[in-house]
């Protein structure tokens, strides 16, 4: 497959590599030509901004290519936290700026992101093959279209799992180091707690049924999190469609109330965050199947720089100062693979 990839990168022709979580298969999508299809409920790997604007490599047309991966796991090397002063305190100046709105009743809950410009040339292969390596219960991608843009990523967050009619989705909220872990504040328990409700709000004029475990720990790489699974059945392929549409993009990405955390972002993060927070994965139309994630822990490819993107969820509870390490915790996930 690797020659196929070098090949499609020497030619410009769009492909994605991608490894499902907790698996060791690497597929790989290759278009033989470089439109851009938009994403119309064909299947094929659907590419989704976070202001959704939907793409997809198409299946029918296509090569598909599957093998066991097996690229060399070069080194993996620990970062040094290494940010600006300057960096520092513009997030801090916003994070302080959504707490007044927050508590000025303007809304609960807003995701802010960093944008982290490293001027670099990575080789491409080899970086996603630490990536791949380094980050095994993620789901892992390489995404190239010479029209849309290079994008890698190891996200720890479902958008929705669909098949034979049930589905399962995440309310994924709160992080901690690992190394450092104890317990849960009252600030993250009510920060994920916000996107659990909202997504049960948005999901029940579509389900049959639906369950919802109780909060639990997991592990992203070095960071944990809080977790809750919400499953059930859908009737059809028109109910997933339309739980994405409301979902996305949810509180844990966002905020809540959206609309009100949408214009917060779109006024104060100085950027557009493009794929980021966006989502992607696998559409099957014909089997009414879905595989989608959340675009998280990822970064954008330019000829000579690397972007990575990271955010944190901020509440009435939050204190920006550690707002900014839990971005710079988050941005170590993209930087130890560089
Ligand atoms: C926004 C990100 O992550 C999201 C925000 C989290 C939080 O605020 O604690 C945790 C997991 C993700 O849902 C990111 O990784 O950039």
């Amino acid at each position: 497959m690797l020659d196929k990839v070098k090949k499609h990168l020497e030619l410009r022709l769009p492909f994605v590599l991608y490894l499902l979580p907790n698996q060791n298969k690497l597929y790989g999508l290759f278009q033989k030509d470089d439109f851009i299809y938009d994403f119309k409920g064909q299947s094929g790997f659907v590419f989704v901004s976070f202001d959704d604007e939907k793409h997809i490599i198409p299946s029918e047309g296509s090569d598909f290519m599957e093998e066991e991966f097996s690229f060399d796991s070069a080194n993996q090397t620990e970062v040094l936290i290494n940010y600006s002063e300057n960096e520092k305190k513009h997030f801090e100046d916003i994070v302080q700026k959504a707490l007044n709105s927050i508590q000025n009743g303007n809304f609960e809950k807003v995701v802010l992101s960093r944008k982290i410009e490293i001027e670099k040339k990575i080789e491409l292969i080899e970086t996603f093959s630490r990536l791949a390596n380094r980050y095994p219960t993620a789901f892992r991608y390489l995404f190239f279209h010479p029209k849309i843009g290079c994008w890698m990523g190891a996200t720890p967050e479902q958008l929705i799992k669909v098949e034979n009619n049930h589905f399962e989705t995440v309310s994924l909220a709160g992080t901690h180091q690992k190394n450092s872990f104890e317990k849960w504040s009252s600030k993250e328990i009510q920060e994920q707690q916000i996107v659990t409700d909202y997504i049960l709000d948005n999901l029940h004029k579509e389900v049959l049924s639906v369950k919802v475990s109780e909060p639990f720990t997991v592990e992203a790489g070095s960071l944990v999190h809080l977790k809750t699974i919400i499953s059930g059945e859908v009737h059809s392929i028109e109910n997933t469609k339309n739980i994405i549409q409301n979902l996305h993009p949810t509180p844990a990405v966002c905020g809540f109330p959206k609309e009100k955390a949408l214009q917060f972002i779109s006024e104060n993060e100085n950027y557009d965050r493009k794929f980021y927070a966006g989502y992607l994965g696998l559409w099957n139309e014909e089997e009414a199947s879905a595989n989608l994630f959340v675009n998280l822990r990822c970064l954008e490819v330019e000829e000579n720089k690397i972007n990575i993107y990271v955010g944190c969820g901020i509440t009435g509870e939050s204190n920006p100062e550690n707002e900014f390490f839990e971005t710079e915790h988050k941005s170590q996930i993209m930087k130890s693979i560089l």
